[in-house]
């Protein structure tokens, strides 16, 4: 529940996998067209060259016929896709026919370890969903010598997107480490149905998750993932968001307004009994709702609207994927709490 100090840098435990900060380059301010989703000084994390959302593929209405692109499988693989997309946030939002052209085009890729599936500066062609196995992504940043490893991924996950989304060259180098499956769908069908939301939803929570304080110290693609992952609600005044001693499965920021913090006391038996008292309130781009997480206890506080109340929220699954590195400061940071 509580917030960072303002400015900390440094995440207590949390390797930082993305590298350093994107470059800042002389004109780069012109290329920020409206249509473009990334910021001039961030423009190097993307490859560093010019490039913006195309309008063409923004807006389904003016794409033109979109021919269905189907791969047939066989029911066994339908099956394997349906698992490897699962618990994929870019694909949460799709209705039934739009999930199923998502599956018709996709094709299966059986890659040996050691294969480059995607080369940094190449053009890019596909976007990938891992079925097993395990990747590098490396990246060669301005100016220096060597490339960075700034992810790994095993058995999970998804890349690719950004070359797709942006027309831009692809901003880093994907290795299998490991003999894997992936299932590779083609740049037109991304961009028909997966680019529209996932780009909206980056540019949505950009400069919110920017200002949060427990995620200054991530770099803009970390972000952006985050962003994947989030959705958001509104509260009127006084409205109970989640409740002392209920079982926990969402972990919550403030968006905007103000949450109360109430706190009843608990008997021998760790159940809420006596009147609540309020031990806390909540503002713009605080957190609140990890505990129950991370200690797999139920909610140990409640917390109430104060006025309208807007939450971005994200899964017990995307908390431990994209959060779970920040758990030693969630822990300290809860010792605080009273
Ligand atoms: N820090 C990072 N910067 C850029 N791309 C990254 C980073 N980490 C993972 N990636 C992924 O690596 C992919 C390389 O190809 P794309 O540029 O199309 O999309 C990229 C992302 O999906």
């Amino acid at each position: 529940m509580a917030a960072l100090e303002q400015g900390e840098k440094k995440l207590d435990g949390f390797t930082n996998p993305f590298g350093g900060a994107g470059g800042n380059g002389g004109d780069q301010g012109k290329l920020f067209s409206s249509n473009s989703l990334i910021p001039p000084n961030k423009l190097a994390e993307f490859g560093g060259r010019r490039f913006s959302v195309s309008s063409e593929s923004m807006n389904p209405e003016t794409m033109g016929k979109f021919e269905k692109k189907v791969i047939p499988k066989s029911d066994q693989q339908m099956e394997r896709i349906k698992k490897a997309l699962e618990n994929n946030f870019l694909f949460s939002h799709l209705d039934e026919e739009a999930y199923k052209d998502v599956i018709d085009a996709m094709e299966e890729k059986k890659i040996t370890a050691g294969t480059e599936v995607i080369k940094q500066g190449a053009e890019g062609d596909f976007f990938y969903v891992v079925e097993q196995g395990s990747f590098e992504i490396t990246k060669l940043k301005e100016g220096a010598k060597e490339p960075v490893v700034v992810l790994t991924l095993c058995d999970q996950g998804s890349f690719g997107e950004l070359a797709l989304m942006y027309n831009s060259p692809r901003a880093a180098t994907v290795t299998a480490t490991t003999d894997a499956t992936l299932w590779a769908l083609d740049r037109v069908t991304f961009r028909r149905l997966l680019m529209e939301r996932t780009s909206g939803k980056r540019k949505l929570y950009e400069s919110f998750l920017e200002e949060i304080p427990l995620l200054k110290g991530l770099e803009l693609y970390q972000r952006q993932k985050i962003a994947d992952s989030l959705e958001s609600k509104t509260y009127d005044d006084s409205e109970v968001v989640i409740r002392q001693g209920d079982v926990g499965d969402c972990f919550y920021l403030v968006e905007d307004g103000s949450a109360k913090v109430l706190k009843r006391p608990t008997d021998s038996s760790g159940n809420p009994s006596g009147d609540s008292k309020q031990v806390g309130i909540l503002k713009k781009g605080d957190y609140f709702g990890e505990l129950a997480l991370i200690t797999n206890e139920p909610r140990q506080a409640t917390i109430v609207s104060d006025g309208k109340l807007k939450v971005a929220y994200m899964s017990r699954a995307a908390f431990n994927r994209l959060l779970g590195p920040l758990v030693s400061h969630f822990k300290k940071y809860s010792e605080q709490y009273k």
